[in-house]
């Protein structure tokens, strides 16, 4: 049976008197590749920033098993998230440091492990990511999609149990884009990781999302949840029809094509 990783109850978020969404209600179980996507500004960043610890509700909570992230002390608050890894959007790699030293960070502000050990680990998971051998690179020396796997080795870097990607195709070519998806598909496999991906990218959403839930940004809620493929083909409301078939003429049958997992 599916075991709950995360659970959004009742969540509402504001920026100051503005109402991003209201009510957002969904689990995300353990293993799966979830996608949270919407349009453009309907708040997709915003809740991953509410998942990751970077912002507090207006009301309702982003549970961890059963514990509630806003409602914890920030030592447990900290715990929590201690499980967690973030790819940002733009990678958020440090220009001045080596991939390596990079990849490191992470390691070395939160263990005592001697510099060999830390050595090891940042090579094998430069290596899950298909970039064994470029320890000693600085960023600047790396293609837009080299950067990308360089962010997701770092998130991976203290194993976590659950991996959130910010719009990870984001300035990607359509190939770059693809070989990411895949990656991310192989992490999940190989790491079981649960794996939340904020995205407006419909290939991405049909190749890698197994559960997914829909921010609408006119009503400024939630207006689906479910697996993409089975929304694509059974939703009757014309918001979701219109943004996973990217409101083409023929609707969803235009738009089959997409749910093979080829670009
Ligand atoms: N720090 C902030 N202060 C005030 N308003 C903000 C702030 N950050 C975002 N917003 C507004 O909140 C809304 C949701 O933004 P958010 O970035 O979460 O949307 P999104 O779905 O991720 O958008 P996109 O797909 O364009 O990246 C937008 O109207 C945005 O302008």
């Amino acid at each position: 049976m599916a075991e709950a990783c995360i659970t959004v109850k009742d969540l509402t978020m504001t920026y100051g008197d503005f109402v991003i969404q209201r009510d957002l209600n969904f689990t995300i179980n353990r293993g799966d590749v979830f996608v949270v996507m919407g349009g453009n500004g309907c708040g997709k960043t915003t809740l991953l920033r509410h998942m990751i610890g970077l912002k507090a509700p207006a009301q309702g909570d982003v549970y961890y098993g059963d514990q509630g992230l806003w409602q914890s002390d920030p030592k447990t608050r900290e715990r929590i998230l201690s499980r967690t890894g973030v790819l940002f959007q733009s990678g958020a790699l440090l220009s001045s440091m080596t991939l390596a030293e990079n990849v490191a960070l992470p390691i070395t502000e939160a263990t005592e492990l001697p510099a060999k050990k830390v050595r090891e680990i940042v090579s094998y998971k430069l290596a899950l990511v298909g970039l064994a051998g470029f320890e000693d690179y600085y960023p600047s020396e790396l293609s837009g999609g080299m950067q990308k796997r360089a962010g997701l080795a770092r998130a991976m870097a203290m194993d976590p149990e659950i991996l959130f990607f910010d719009e990870p195709s984001a300035g990607l070519d359509p190939i770059t884009a693809k070989l990411l998806d895949d990656l991310i598909l192989s992490l999940s496999n190989a790491l079981s990781a649960t794996i939340v991906v904020v995205t407006h990218d419909l290939d991405s959403i049909f190749a890698i999302g197994n559960n997914s839930v829909f921010l609408d940004a006119e009503t400024h809620t939630m207006i689906a949840g479910g697996p993409p493929r089975q929304l694509l083909e059974q939703s009757a409301d014309p918001s979701i029809v219109r943004f996973l078939t990217r409101g083409e003429q023929d609707g969803r049958h235009g738009a089959k094509h997409l749910i093979g997992s080829d670009r």
